[in-house]
C-alpha cells in the first residue's frame, strides 16, 4: 500500500517554503516606454524597488529568494531557481515550478522560451533525464521510468493536450490527497528527443490568439506533468513516485487595456477568476491552520493543490515588465509573490513496496491510476465527503463567474447606456451643484463657530537616512508624445498597504523628489496629513470642519461602499447605475475597500471626481 514517508532530505525539517523569485524582463522595443524609462528596477540579486503610486516620493522595496534583472539569461534563470528542485522529484517527492504575472510579462517566455533561447521546460526535462543517467548507473541502485502529460486548463475545462479533443477532464483527489486526472494521457519517455517529439506538436495545441498587449498570449493555463517512478532493484524493492508540474499561468489581464470582447473577454473572464482564487487560497494559508482553503472554487488552484501548502517542494518564477503602462499590474503581481513567499509545504515521498504484490486493488498510485474513465471509488466519496467542500462547479462559481463576465461586458458598452441618461444625468448633476452649495455654506458657519484652524504640514519621514540607497533615485522621464498613464488597478491581487508590506521585509524607501506618477505625487502632497496618513480627496475646506463628525462621515461612506446593496449604493451622492456596478465589480474582485481613496480605482473615478464626490457626500452625510 502507497505511504508518506519524511522526505529524507528534510532532516529535522519536514516543511519546505514557497520559493519565490522575480523576473523583470527588458523594455520592449516601444519609443515612449524607452523615454519614460522603468517603474521598477533591481538592487541587488534578492531585492528590487518600486515607485509607490501612493506617494510618488517614495519606492517600495521587496526581498525574494532572487531577483533575475533583465539581463539574466535563461540559463541564469533555470540554474539558479529551478534545477535545486529537480533531485527531489527524482527521491520521489513532488515539485512544481509555476510563472504568474500580468500578460505580456514574459511567462511563456520564461517557460518554454524559444529553439535559440529554451526556457524552463526543456531545460528542467533535459536535467531529469541527466540525473536519470547519472543515478540509474549506481549498481545497488533503482531503476526510473520517465512519463509526461500535458494539459491546459481554458475556460475552466480540463484539456489533454497530447490527445486534444473538447472533453473535459475531471480532477479527483484520492485517499493519499494525490491529485489524479482520470483520462488524461500519459507518454512514457525514454530520452529527450522523445520529450520533444511529443510535446512540440502538443505545445501548438495550447490556445493563444492576439490581443492588444501580446500577440501571442496564452489564452489558458499550460501544467506539464513529468512524472518519474523508480523501483529498488534488491529487495524489498521499494517503489517511488516523483512528479514535476511546470506551469505556465495565464496572465491577469485588465480589459480596458487589452481591448478583449465577445470570446476573448470569456476567456479573460475566466482567467482572472482563476487567479482570484489563487489569491485567495494564498491568502487562506496565510491565515494559519484551521480555515477552509478554497481550492476547490477553481480548477487551477484544485490542480495546484500539491503545490500549494501541499506536498510539493514550490518555485514561483513571478514575470515583471518595466514599463510605467504596466506599472499597476507589476505592483499586484509583486505584492502576490511577497504572499506566497510565506507558504510552507511539506514535502514527503510517496513510496509503496512492490513485493510481495498482493492482487487487491491497488492504490490509485503509477499510471493505472490515470486510466481513462475509472473512475476510483474515493473519488466518487470524495464528491460527498465534507459538506463544506463544495461540488467543483457549483451553481455560485458559475453566477460569479457570469456577474464578472456581465461587469465587463457594462464596462465596454457603458457608452450607450451613458447617452440615453445623459439628459437625467445632467439635471442630477445641475440638482447636485444647488445642493453642494448649500452645504459648503453651512460648513463655513459651522468653521465660524468652532474656530477651526488650517490643515497641517507633510510631516518628513524619519525612514529617509534608514532606507537611501546609493543609486540614483528611479526617475520616471517625460515620455516623449502621448504619455503612457500607469493603469489603475484591476488585477486580481489587491495591493497591500505599505504598513502591511513592513513584516514582509519590504520598505519604504524615501527617496529624493522623483517625478514619477506625477498625478499621484500631486494628490498625495496635497492631502497627506501630518500623521503621514493617507487621506486623498480631502482639501482646506474639510479641515475646517469638525474632527470628530468628519470621521464618522466617512466611515458612514465606506460602510455603504464595502455592504450596501445596488440600491443602498446608488443613494450615495455622483453614484449612478454604471458606477454603482463597478462597485459591486471591484468588490467581487477584490473584496473590501480599506479606505475610501481605493475608490481612485474605479473607472471612471479620477481624483478630482473623488474629490468632489467625497466633498457632496461628507456633507450630505453631516445634514442628515
Ligand atoms: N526575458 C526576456 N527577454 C527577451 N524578450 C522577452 C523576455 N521576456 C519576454 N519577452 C518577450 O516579451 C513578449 C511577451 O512575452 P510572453 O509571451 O512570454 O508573455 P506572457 O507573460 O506569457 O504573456 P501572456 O500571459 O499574454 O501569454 C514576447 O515577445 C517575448 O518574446
Amino acid at each position: 500500500m502507497a505511504q508518506r514517508v519524511p522526505a529524507a532530505d528534510a532532516g529535522a525539517r519536514r516543511t519546505s517554503r514557497v520559493r519565490v523569485a522575480v523576473r523583470l524582463r527588458p523594455c520592449l522595443d516601444r519609443e515612449e516606454d524607452r523615454t519614460e524609462g522603468p517603474c521598477v528596477r533591481g538592487l541587488d540579486s534578492q531585492n528590487l524597488e518600486i515607485t509607490n503610486w501612493r506617494n510618488a516620493t517614495e519606492t517600495v522595496k521587496y526581498h525574494f529568494d532572487a531577483f533575475h534583472d533583465e539581463r539574466t539569461t535563461q540559463q541564469g534563470v533555470f540554474l539558479s531557481s529551478v534545477k535545486p528542485v529537480l533531485p527531489h522529484v527524482l527521491g520521489g517527492q513532488n515539485a512544481s515550478v509555476f510563472a504568474y504575472g500580468p500578460t505580456g510579462a514574459g511567462k511563456t517566455h520564461t517557460m518554454l522560451g524559444s529553439p535559440d533561447h529554451p526556457g524552463v521546460i526543456p531545460r528542467a526535462v533535459r536535467e531529469v533525464f541527466s540525473q536519470v543517467r547519472t543515478r540509474g548507473g549506481e549498481p545497488e541502485g533503482w531503476d526510473y521510468s520517465v512519463a509526461m502529460s500535458y494539459l491546459e486548463i481554458y475556460n475552466e475545462k480540463v484539456l489533454d493536450l497530447l490527445s486534444p479533443s473538447a472533453q473535459d477532464l475531471p480532477i479527483r483527489e484520492d485517499k493519499d490527497h494525490n491529485i489524479l486526472i482520470p483520462g488524461l494521457t500519459q507518454t512514457l519517455l525514454q530520452s529527450f528527443s522523445d520529450f520533444d517529439r511529443h510535446f512540440i506538436p502538443a505545445s501548438l495545441n495550447r490556445t493563444t490568439a492576439s490581443t492588444k498587449l501580446n500577440q501571442r498570449s496564452s489564452r489558458s493555463h499550460a501544467v506539464l506533468l513529468i512524472k518519474v517512478v523508480r523501483t529498488q532493484r534488491a529487495p524489498p524493492h521499494r517503489r517511488q513516485t516523483g512528479k514535476l508540474y511546470l506551469v505556465d499561468l495565464a496572465g491577469s489581464e485588465d480589459n480596458r487595456r487589452t481591448g478583449n470582447q465577445g470570446i476573448r473577454l470569456k476567456e479573460s473572464g475566466a482567467i482572472n477568476l482563476s487567479l482570484f482564487t489563487l489569491s485567495k487560497v494564498v491568502d487562506a494559508l496565510n491565515g494559519g491552520a484551521g480555515g477552509r482553503v478554497p481550492y476547490r472554487d477553481s480548477k487551477l488552484t484544485r490542480l495546484l493543490q500539491d503545490s500549494l501548502g501541499g506536498s510539493a517542494h514550490a518555485v514561483m518564477i513571478t514575470n515583471i515588465a518595466p514599463e510605467y503602462s504596466y506599472y499597476f499590474d507589476t505592483f499586484s503581481a509583486l505584492n502576490f509573490a511577497a504572499k506566497s513567499k510565506l507558504i510552507v509545504n511539506k514535502p514527503f515521498v510517496r513510496e509503496t513496496l512492490t513485493v510481495p504484490v498482493p492482487q487487491v486493488k491497488r492504490a490509485r498510485e503509477g499510471p493505472e491510476a490515470e486510466r481513462p474513465r475509472k473512475r476510483p471509488k474515493d473519488d466518487r466519496k470524495q464528491n460527498t465527503a465534507s459538506p463544506s467542500a463544495a461540488p467543483h462547479s457549483s451553481p455560485s462559481e458559475l453566477s460569479v463567474l457570469d456577474r464578472l463576465i456581465a461587469l465587463e461586458k457594462l464596462m465596454m458598452g457603458s457608452q450607450e447606456k451613458d447617452r440615453q441618461t445623459m439628459q437625467q444625468s445632467r439635471k442630477e448633476i445641475q440638482e447636485l451643484k444647488e445642493r453642494q452649495k448649500e452645504y459648503e455654506g453651512k460648513a463655513l458657519l459651522m468653521n465660524r463657530q468652532t474656530g477651526g484652524g488650517a490643515a497641517g504640514e507633510t510631516s518628513a519621514s524619519n525612514q529617509d537616512s534608514l532606507f537611501r540607497n546609493a543609486l540614483p533615485p528611479l526617475q520616471r522621464k517625460p515620455a516623449s508624445s502621448a504619455t503612457t498613464k500607469p493603469r489603475k488597478q484591476q488585477a486580481v491581487v489587491l495591493p497591500l498597504q505599505v504598513s502591511q508590506l513592513q513584516p514582509l521585509q519590504q520598505q519604504v524607501v524615501v527617496v529624493k523628489k522623483t517625478s514619477v506618477c506625477t498625478k499621484r505625487k500631486k494628490l498625495s502632497e496635497q492631502h497627506e496629513e501630518p500623521d503621514g496618513k493617507e487621506n486623498a480627496g480631502l482639501s482646506s475646506w474639510e479641515s475646517h470642519l469638525d474632527g470628530s463628525l468628519v470621521e464618522r462621515s466617512r466611515h458612514k461612506i465606506i460602510t455603504v461602499l464595502n455592504t450596501g446593496t445596488l440600491k443602498d449604493l446608488k443613494g450615495l451622492q455622483q453614484i449612478g447605475d454604471k458606477k454603482a456596478k463597478l462597485i459591486l465589480g471591484w468588490r467581487e474582485i477584490h473584496g473590501h475597500f480599506t479606505k475610501l481613496e481605493d475608490l481612485i480605482q474605479i473607472e471612471g473615478i479620477t481624483e478630482k471626481r473623488f474629490s468632489s464626490f467625497m466633498k457632496a457626500n461628507l456633507l450630505s452625510s453631516m445634514g442628515k
